[in-house]
């Protein structure tokens, strides 16, 4: 099916493009009252994500309320480990928990691999149901954690300040952690490439976790890891967010990627020089800027399309939009981007 918007496609793959195009991390969710509606008629969180129809209704959403540029498939990083024997649990108003952590070699020698990228089918499925609804209106990214922020979870068995059970793990059995790494890694890679089988369009690779890691362990336990995922997805343009990780940015410039996502304590003209000009950057506005006045959002808007330059972007926030922002305020940043990017991108040429 020919897509209609392919803008963030065209962006990714380096071609000039009549304007920006944006979406937002996390913009299925709790900032809009119909996502709300729709998450109080299930039992909880992850009844919506194993129900593909609800999912799918939730996905499209944005779409039809933001105008954005692309969608982003309803789940959560959460169901790669769920998936490998490791259940979750998602406590209303607190986040994840998992009753079982990760600590010894037989813990990690129990978990499911080869096979457990099928017990994702429900994922699968609405990817599939969300494809068709959208009928070509823009592009669905599908999505994974990177392998040292699923590991930082499995260890630390819920959200932490400092991780420092996951960040001990590092220093007191290296190894164990690698073989940890390595699994996480190859049911990541089946699960992302089930969701472009599926219909997925580009990727994101969610490193959440990489700002609590010293530079050369990134490099030894992320890095690495998602460069054998970067490698292994070859048919569709995948996207590295790894937040906090300013000091991997130059090694990011040898990923077989298209995209780096920005946070926004990223300075947008240090991180171009050391990406380079073969990659697409995507962000990286606040989330906090979307409290300020209609005003203030729009300045702040124009001031960041100005410092990322008319190709070669994807506007995006530094990090996934907080619950308690104004979806006015959401569609103030998204019509800013898609206005005031008309006029500076340059003319397409005519064929
Ligand atoms: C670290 C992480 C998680 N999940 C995710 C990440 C990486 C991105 C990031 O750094 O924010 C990714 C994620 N989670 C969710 C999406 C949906 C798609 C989208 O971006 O719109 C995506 C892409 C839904 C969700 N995932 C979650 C919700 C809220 C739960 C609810 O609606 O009841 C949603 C909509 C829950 C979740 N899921 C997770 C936590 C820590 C929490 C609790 C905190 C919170 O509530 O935001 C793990």
């Amino acid at each position: 099916m020919e897509l209609k918007n392919d803008l963030i496609l065209r962006a990714a793959a380096g071609e000039p493009t009549e304007r920006t195009p944006v979406w937002l991390m996390r913009q299925a969710g709790r900032i809009l009252p119909e996502y709300r509606a729709v998450r109080s008629s299930v039992s909880g969180f992850k009844e919506l994500v194993e129900t593909p129809e609800l999912a799918s209704e939730v996905t499209i959403q944005p779409v039809d309320i933001l105008g954005v540029d692309a969608a982003i498939i309803f789940s959560d990083i959460l169901v790669v480990p769920e998936a490998m024997g490791c259940t979750y649990e998602m406590i209303e108003q607190r986040g994840p928990i998992f009753p079982q952590t990760i600590q010894t070699p037989d813990d990690v020698k129990n978990l499911r691999v080869e096979e457990a990228h099928f017990q994702l089918h429900y994922v699968y499925e609405a990817i599939r149901i969300t494809k068709r609804a959208l009928n070509g209106r823009v592009p669905l990214i599908g999505f994974a954690g990177a392998p040292w922020t699923i590991l930082a979870y499995m260890v630390e068995g819920s959200g932490s300040k400092t991780f420092s059970k996951a960040r001990k793990l590092l220093y007191t059995s290296p190894e164990l952690a690698h073989t940890l790494l390595d699994k996480i890694t190859t049911v990541t890679i089946n699960y992302l490439q089930a969701q472009v089988d599926a219909g997925a369009a580009m990727l994101q690779i969610f490193d959440s976790w990489a700002g609590i890691l010293p530079p050369a362990h990134y490099h030894e336990f992320s890095t690495r890891y998602i460069a054998r995922i970067c490698d292994a997805i070859t048919t569709v343009p995948v996207t590295v967010f790894a937040k906090g990780a300013f000091f991997a940015l130059s090694e990011f410039a040898q990923l077989d990627c298209q995209t780096i996502g920005l946070d926004w304590n990223m300075n947008i003209a240090d991180s171009r020089a050391a990406i380079g000009f073969n990659k697409t950057l995507q962000g990286n506005l606040d989330p906090c800027a979307l409290y300020g006045s209609f005003d203030n959002i729009r300045q702040e808007t124009i001031a960041m399309l100005q410092a990322f330059g008319p190709t070669r972007h994807i506007a995006n926030l530094g990090h996934g939009v907080y619950p308690d922002t104004d979806p006015d305020k959401v569609k103030c940043f998204v019509d800013t981007i898609k206005e005031y990017s008309s006029k500076i991108n340059e003319p397409q040429s005519v064929t």
